[in-house]
């Protein structure tokens, strides 16, 4: 059957999707990823129909980085059969000020691409492999970037702009925010799941490894709490989130700090796992007795209720309130908590709903409706593969 593969190199996992494909039509037909990567790596996919095909865990140093999961997911997927690959379609986390839109990928675009390695060191190498590997394998499939940043690129100037002279701006230190594959996703959904509150005033918390929210008004990105670079904004498993920047000079003049060893601290070390001094993972903190992991997940949710005041603010009130990704769909305790933290919004959690994982949690007097939408980027990534392919080959 002619197929499309679908690549999602995040912080923490390696996702990839095969559907198969016939005009306009997608059928998925494996699910796949590694994740835990450098902390507990588990490979895992199934069929179409939910069944198994491989549940496999290694060995932390074994797989240790993405590159690594790689690997093992490409030695997996070769062992399949029965699949045409006719393209692939890559998550690719920054689009810099070049791309509001999907783009079939050339040496020009991987160039321009590579460009903006510097301002997503965790992600755009480990998105860029992948298509180089699949360049130098098979030069003739065609393949599509899609882009973190293009669904947020409506933003109004005074809302994505910093206080900065204005070059700054003009040669891309923007806000761009990120996520937006599955902020995009989310908003499709919403507009079948509660079509009336889809028009409306929505909050996204995207609670992963990495974490952001987004405010959609009528489907349309408004505001994000991600900036320049996807280390603002929420604390993550190994990021920061918001910094005052004085921090950042203090570092450097006062520690004696390169801006490699910078980054590697605010990339790396910093977030739940820098502050816990224990795990990057939120199951982790969550299941130990440590006061460090008590304090790294209070002040996670404390940051998502702070950030959600600013979205409510730019949005000018909620009508809704969707929680996604690794934290923000498994995790019932954390989104009782971010709940609790609500309250003045007249937000009210259904809490049996919450502990069964019910795609609304929130009661029948809930002043916002809280809806867990579990996301889907490589679909997203998919139909947009394949509508730019269909349209160069018309
Ligand atoms: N049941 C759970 N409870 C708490 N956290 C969870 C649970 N399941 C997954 N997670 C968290 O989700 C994170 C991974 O989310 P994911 O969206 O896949 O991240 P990414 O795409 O950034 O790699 C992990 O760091 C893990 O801590
Ligand atoms: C942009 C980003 O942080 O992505 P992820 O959550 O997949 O690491
Ligand atoms: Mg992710």
């Amino acid at each position: 059957m002619d197929a499309l593969l679908v690549v999602n190199a995040g912080s923490s996992s390696l996702k990839f999707q095969v559907f198969g494909i016939a005009g306009m039509d997608l059928t998925r037909q494996i699910r796949g990823k590694i994740d835990g990567i450098g902390t507990r790596p588990r490979l895992q996919a199934t069929a179409a129909d939910n069944s198994q095909l491989i549940d496999q865990t290694y060995d932390a140093k074994a797989v240790h980085d993405l590159p690594a999961a790689i690997t093992e997911a490409r030695r997996w997927l070769l062992t399949l059969e029965g699949f045409e690959l006719r393209a692939v379609g890559h998550r690719v986390v920054h689009g810099g000020p070049d791309y509001a839109r999907p783009v079939l990928i050339d040496a020009a675009v991987l160039d321009r691409l590579a460009s903006y390695q510097d301002l997503a060191p965790l992600h755009q190498p480990n998105n860029l492999a992948p298509i180089r590997l699949a360049m130098e394998i098979n030069p003739d499939v065609p393949q599509v970037a899609c882009f973190d940043t293009a669904f947020h690129r409506g933003h109004a100037k005074h809302t994505d702009c910093y206080a900065l002279p204005q070059s700054f701006y003009d040669e891309g230190v923007r806000r761009y925010g990120f996520h937006g594959l599955s902020y995009e996703y989310i908003a499709e959904r919403l507009r079948e799941v509660t079509p009336q509150k889809a028009r409306g005033r929505v909050i996204v918390a995207h609670l992963g490894s990495g974490a952001s929210m987004c405010a959609l008004r009528d489907g349309r990105s408004i505001e994000s709490t991600m900036g320049f670079t996807a280390l603002d904004g929420l604390p993550m498993g190994t990021r920061p989130g918001q910094l005052d920047p004085g921090v950042v000079l203090y570092l450097m003049t006062h520690k004696g700090m390169s801006a490699e060893k910078v980054s590697d601290l605010l990339y790396h070390d910093a977030g739940l796992k820098g502050l816990s001094g224990l795990s990057s993972d939120m199951r982790e903190l969550l299941a130990s007795g440590d006061p460090n992991a008590a304090l790294a997940v209070a002040h996670f949710v404390y940051r998502c209720v702070l950030n959600t005041g600013m979205l409510a603010a730019a949005l000018g009130g909620v009508d809704a309130f969707v929680f996604t990704a690794g934290v923000g769909e498994n995790s019932a305790p954390i989104r009782a908590r971010i709940v609790e933290g609500l309250g003045w919004l007249g937000a009210e959690l259904d809490p049996a709903a919450n502990e069964a994982g019910a795609a609304l949690i929130s009661t029948a007097k809930s002043r916002i409706a809280l809806h867990v939408i579990p996301t889907d980027e490589e679909l997203m990534i998919a139909r947009h593969t394949l509508e730019l392919i269909n349209a160069h080959a018309a």
